[in-house]
């Protein structure tokens, strides 16, 4: 929880663990009387501290947590979790609350604390993780969808929600702090899932934030572009995905090969890792062959050792989409689920997923005038995919709508429009996220990569609600409108304000305007 407008999700009947076992555990120096004290949460947040917890103190990079220790004394906290900078910043703050100094930046224990404090080790369910530049949130839904095929009660955490079986829960990062993951963990426990898909961000595993999780099984999909803004560069950002192939992190891997990365993460796991390939000829232990795809969605052939097959269908269009489906069968298989076990709660192999913001579809699935999709794609991979995948299976032109982040990676800006531009009929640039850039200059940059594609007419329009409006108008009946970025989010962020802006929503009402949805 980094927002400190709600409170993070919470186990129901926690088991308080005594400070000074935590003391020994992980060699703190306690500060003040822990003597009889216990914890039975914990947070990294002063604003979602409950009565009871530990509140860990961590150096930021803005502040150091232990700033907050009055607050977090306020609201109940127990006792502070910090390192030496931070136990004198909390004294000087007055808090009295007892302090566990750590010698080490307490953010690299702490995944292990939280795994204590909500004795998620001895967790039961199979717990699978993904990591990847482009497709997590979609394998992770497709997971949790095989999951329940197979007879399992899945969870899942992913950048559009985290889910409880069917309860929903808000998400605000990829992949949650570790105290907050762990916890989510023990309330998944105690409401009887056993299966969980999480999405593990290169950020979650370079600041341990999936630390004391056991990873049954984790798979690694593609790789390209993208923050580059907080890894500096390629090479660094591609460390943090390896890092999560370690036996300290998951038992076995499975890894997407038709990539120099792909093949590099298979040689340089240090699990064991199956591999598969998308690719005719491809040396590999599964393969992929896609039988047919309409824009209605992609049907599929995978086979693996000694005889593990698997033919089936996503309701999604695109290639990709095959793969991540055939990823996710291969985690389950690897977790010891045969696939036969999957299709027998499948009709015909269909797999029935809803990815929220994923090329999901906004139109009536009869409607006669143009498709309209929305989408979460906003790396240069995910548009080459996406774009690469309507031009084989889209029945008339396509409408390309999309913006860039402010404030992040903006090497990938002329490549996105060079991607656009050469992928489409038409590109309306629109505003996403501008944060603290100037819209317009963000604009100009992914309309000089789109005009230097020659292909597409384009044309930009900042607002995105007038945007919207204009491809509805452009586009006619068979033709495809693509809007790429916003997916499920519900806000766009504007010189530091959040300001409410649901993409589909909108899009849902200019349809409505255009008479094209009832
Ligand atoms: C770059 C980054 O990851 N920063 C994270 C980091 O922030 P920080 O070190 O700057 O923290 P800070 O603001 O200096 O505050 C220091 C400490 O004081 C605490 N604090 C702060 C204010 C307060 O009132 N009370 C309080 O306790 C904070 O919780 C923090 O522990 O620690 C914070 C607390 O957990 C995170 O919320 C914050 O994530 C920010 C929001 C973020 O944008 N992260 C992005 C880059 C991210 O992680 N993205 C990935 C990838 C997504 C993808 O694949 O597309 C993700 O997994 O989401
Ligand atoms: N296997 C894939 N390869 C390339 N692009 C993909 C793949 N799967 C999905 N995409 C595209 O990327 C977009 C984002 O997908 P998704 O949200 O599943 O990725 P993600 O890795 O979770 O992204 P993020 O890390 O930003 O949350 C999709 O909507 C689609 O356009």
């Amino acid at each position: 929880m980094s927002t400190g407008d709600a409170l993070s999700i919470r186990p129901q009947h926690p088991a308080p663990v005594r400070l000074d076992e935590l003391a020994v555990r992980f060699a703190l120096e306690p500060r003040g009387e822990t003597a009889g004290l216990a914890a039975n949460g914990v947070t990294l947040d002063s604003r979602d501290v409950r009565p009871g917890d530990l509140y860990a103190a961590l150096p930021g990079a803005r502040r150091h947590g232990a700033s907050f220790a009055r607050q977090a004394e306020a609201a109940g906290a127990v006792a502070l979790l910090t390192d030496a900078e931070g136990a004198g910043i909390a004294r000087e703050t007055g808090s009295a609350l007892p302090i566990l100094v750590s010698e080490q930046n307490p953010r690299e224990i702490l995944g292990e604390v939280a795994a204590s404090v909500y004795a998620t080790g001895d967790f039961g369910a199979k717990v699978f993780g993904i990591t990847g530049t482009n497709g997590k949130t979609s394998v992770v839904y497709l997971l949790a969808e095989l999951l329940r095929a197979a007879g399992f009660t899945p969870g899942l955490s992913s950048t559009a929600e985290r889910r409880i079986g069917d309860e929903v829960i808000v998400s605000d990062l990829t992949s949650p702090e570790a105290p907050e993951l762990h916890a989510l963990l023990a309330r998944m426990g105690e409401k009887g899932v056993d299966g969980v898909a999480i999405e593990v961000s290169a950020h979650a595993v370079e600041r341990h934030r999936i630390d004391g999780v056991r990873f049954d099984v984790v798979a690694f999909n593609n790789f390209s572009q993208d923050h580059l803004d907080d890894f500096g560069d390629m090479e660094s950002y591609f460390a943090a995905k390896l890092a999560l192939f370690a036996p300290e992190h998951a038992e076995r891997g499975v890894v997407v090969v038709d990539s120099p990365y792909g093949q590099r993460i298979a040689r340089e796991s240090r699990i064991p890792v199956t591999r598969l390939a998308t690719e005719y000829g491809q040396d590999a232990d599964w393969h992929l062959a896609i039988t047919r795809q309409t824009i209605d969605g992609v049907s599929f052939v995978l086979q693996g050792p000694a005889g593990a097959h698997f033919r089936g269908s996503v309701p999604v269009f695109g290639r990709f989409m095959a793969e991540n489906a055939a990823l996710a069968l291969i985690m389950l298989h690897e977790a010891g689920i045969p696939l036969a076990q999957v299709e027998a709660g499948l009709e015909r192999g269909r797999i029935p997923v809803y990815i929220p913001g994923r090329l999901e579809l906004m139109s009536a699935p009869d409607a006669q005038g143009p498709r309209f999709y929305v989408d979460y794609g906003h790396t240069p991979g995910a548009f080459e995919a996406m774009l690469d995948a309507l031009g084989e299976v889209a029945p008339g032109r396509i409408v390309f709508l999309f913006g860039a982040d402010g404030d992040r990676d903006t090497s990938k800006r002329e490549e996105m429009g060079r991607i656009a531009g050469a992928g489409s009929d038409t590109v309306i640039v629109c505003d996403y996220h501008p944060r603290s850039e100037p819209p317009e200059a963000i604009r100009a940059q992914l309309i000089e990569g789109a005009r230097s594609a020659k292909r597409a007419e384009v044309i930009e329009e900042g607002d995105p609600r007038a945007a919207i409006r204009l491809a509805i108008s452009l586009a006619r009946a068979g033709d495809v409108i693509l809007y790429a970025g916003p997916g499920h989010e519900d806000y766009q962020e504007v010189a530091g304000q959040h300001l409410p802006y649901s993409a589909r929503d909108e899009v849902r009402g200019a349809l409505r305007e255009a008479g094209l949805l009832p």
